[in-house]
């Protein structure tokens, strides 16, 4: 132990808790918050801003976003409604100014809301000490029970040039529209953002290693959202990856792609590959508590860590990393050691999530490709239908509304549903209640449809 490490470990505690979270983020406050209901001592420290990545650089000025350019997909079909609407303007500035008073509203809530719930807040960076204790500003804290929920960042490759890219966080502080755009990444975030610049106007391209985007969802899903980016105008460029960039003396960046070809007066290029968990810089090596090889820390069906009393949950862990995820992992915890639910856990199964792209998709449960490798494609019936909702009846611009039920025999369990089409965001939520209830496709025939939506196609399906 080096002499620094020692003279820490030998510091006085200046304070103790019960509960001490470390990440102000969806899965800390909701887990401190809980916690606080049954009268334990808790604290929260933040580096950053309260509320974490959702408020912040995520869920919530994305969907500001999303809602900024489905106004921009929908002012193009106004004429084809009778309405003579001209498009002559679109101010990102003025959006991007209400997202930022909205965001700043929300810190103050967040805040307001631990104080109101006598939860102790701690502004700074913090890290373990060996003896197992927390140190943040050079102040010991220790507490009977710790939990680590400090999320992620987004991964930057490091290429030649790459400090010209900006990241998702980098989006939100964008003051203009950039003209030219190129986004790298095939998963949920290069899809949304791509999908947001396109239809607010930007020339957009996007950048995958293969040939579709979101290859880990079902087939249906990822080959009809790559051919509606492509006919909503975004250029996919398949199996291309930027090798390059380099920044021209105009400002505008010039990319140079491992296909050969160049991509020349891109004002934006951003990367969307992944996320890093913050576990890198919080002293998990001096209290022994594990992490896999991408450094997310290993946690059992619990949220235990290696080290007893220690706990982790949301996307530090790297495992389903949604907002809802850590605040049901977050406030169950709380319910299992301060509540007497000693049995409560978060079921990782049938998580329904939903993707913001044009047009959204909402999916939960297995794959068609995950179901024939369980229980093989002789045991599964598949339906599917592909139709043009009746909003497009009207309209020049068709888009297509695609759904798939998974269904397990001899029963017919429907154990996966995948659509992909106008709406769907707001169809999932409850047709996920009926999933995890084990609903069977003759309990989806059973329900009177709700005539004329996009939603009765998943109850009238055959
Ligand atoms: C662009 C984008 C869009 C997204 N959209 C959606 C969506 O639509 N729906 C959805 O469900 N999910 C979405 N997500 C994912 C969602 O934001 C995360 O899953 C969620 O925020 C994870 O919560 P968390 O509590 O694990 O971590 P976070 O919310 O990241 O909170 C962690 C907090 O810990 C703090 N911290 C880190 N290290 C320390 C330290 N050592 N000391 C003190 N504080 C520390 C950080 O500053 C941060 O505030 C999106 C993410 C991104 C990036
Ligand atoms: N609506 C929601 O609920 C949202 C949720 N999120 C959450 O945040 C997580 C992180 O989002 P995101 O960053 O998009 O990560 P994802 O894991 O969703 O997707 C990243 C994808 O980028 C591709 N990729 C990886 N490395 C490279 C590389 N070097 N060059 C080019 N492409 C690469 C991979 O696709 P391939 O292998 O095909 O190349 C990979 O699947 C999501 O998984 C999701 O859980 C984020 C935004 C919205
Ligand atoms: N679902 C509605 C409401 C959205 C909503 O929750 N708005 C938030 C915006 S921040 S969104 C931030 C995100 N909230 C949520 O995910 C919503 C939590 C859900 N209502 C629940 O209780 O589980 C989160 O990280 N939560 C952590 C936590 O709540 O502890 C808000 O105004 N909050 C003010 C307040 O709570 O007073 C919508 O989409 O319109």
């Amino acid at each position: 132990m080096r002499l620094s490490s020692v003279l820490k470990a030998m510091a006085p505690v200046l304070k103790s808790f019960d509960y001490l979270v470390i990440g102000g983020g969806s899965g800390g406050l909701a887990s401190a918050r809980r916690a606080a209901e049954f009268g334990v001592k808790s604290a929260v420290v933040e580096e950053a801003r309260w509320g974490g990545t959702c408020v912040n650089v995520g869920c919530v000025p994305k969907k500001v976003m999303f809602n900024t350019a489905l106004h921009a997909e929908f002012i193009h079909d106004h004429k084809d409604y009778g309405f003579d609407v001209e498009l002559k303007n679109f101010d990102w500035g003025r959006i991007k100014a209400q997202r930022d008073e909205y965001i700043r509203r929300l810190n103050g809530i967040y805040e307001t809301n631990l104080e109101k719930s006598k939860v102790e807040k701690i502004v700074g960076h913090a890290q373990f000490t060996e003896d197992g204790c927390v140190e943040v500003n050079g102040e010991k804290i220790s507490a009977k029970h710790i939990l680590i929920a400090t999320g992620g960042r987004p991964a930057m490759p490091s290429i030649p040039g790459g400090e010209h890219a900006i990241s998702s966080d980098g989006f939100f502080d964008l003051e203009c529209l950039p003209k030219k755009v190129v986004v790298v990444g095939a998963g949920y975030i290069a899809v949304e953002l791509a999908g947001i610049f396109n239809a607010l106007g930007a020339d957009t391209s996007i950048c995958i290693r293969y040939d579709q985007v979101l290859r880990n969802f079902d087939e249906m899903i990822s080959s009809s959202l790559t051919e509606e980016m492509e006919r909503a105008g975004v250029k996919v460029h398949k199996r291309t990856q930027v090798t390059k960039v380099t920044e021209e003396a105009d400002g505008t960046l010039t990319l140079e792609l491992n296909t050969g070809s160049k991509v020349t007066e891109v004002n934006c290029l951003l990367w969307a590959v992944g996320r890093v968990p913050n576990s890198d810089k919080i002293g998990l090596g001096k209290v022994g508590i594990k992490t896999d090889g991408q450094g997310n820390i290993e946690v059992d069906e619990f949220q235990n860590t290696s080290r007893p009393n220690v706990y982790a949950l949301g996307d530090v862990c790297g495992r389903a990393l949604l907002t809802p995820v850590a605040i049901a992992a977050g406030r169950r915890l709380a319910h299992r050691l301060f509540d007497g639910k000693h049995d409560l856990k978060l079921d990782y199964n049938n998580i329904p999530t939903v993707v913001f792209s044009h047009p959204p998709i909402g999916t939960i449960g297995l794959t068609q490709a995950e179901a024939e490798k369980a229980y093989g494609a002789d045991n599964l019936k598949i339906y599917r239908t592909t139709f043009t909702p009746m909003y497009y009846a009207m309209t020049e611009t068709k888009v297509k509304c695609s759904m798939k039920l998974v269904c397990l025999l001899p029963d017919e369990k429907v154990i996966g549903l995948h659509m992909l089409g106008q709406g769907c965001d707001e169809m999932l939520q409850g047709f996920s209640v009926a999933i995890k209830m084990g609903a069977t496709k003759r309990q989806f025939d059973d329900t009177v449809a709700i005539h004329p939506t996009s939603s009765e196609e998943l109850v009238t399906m055959r």
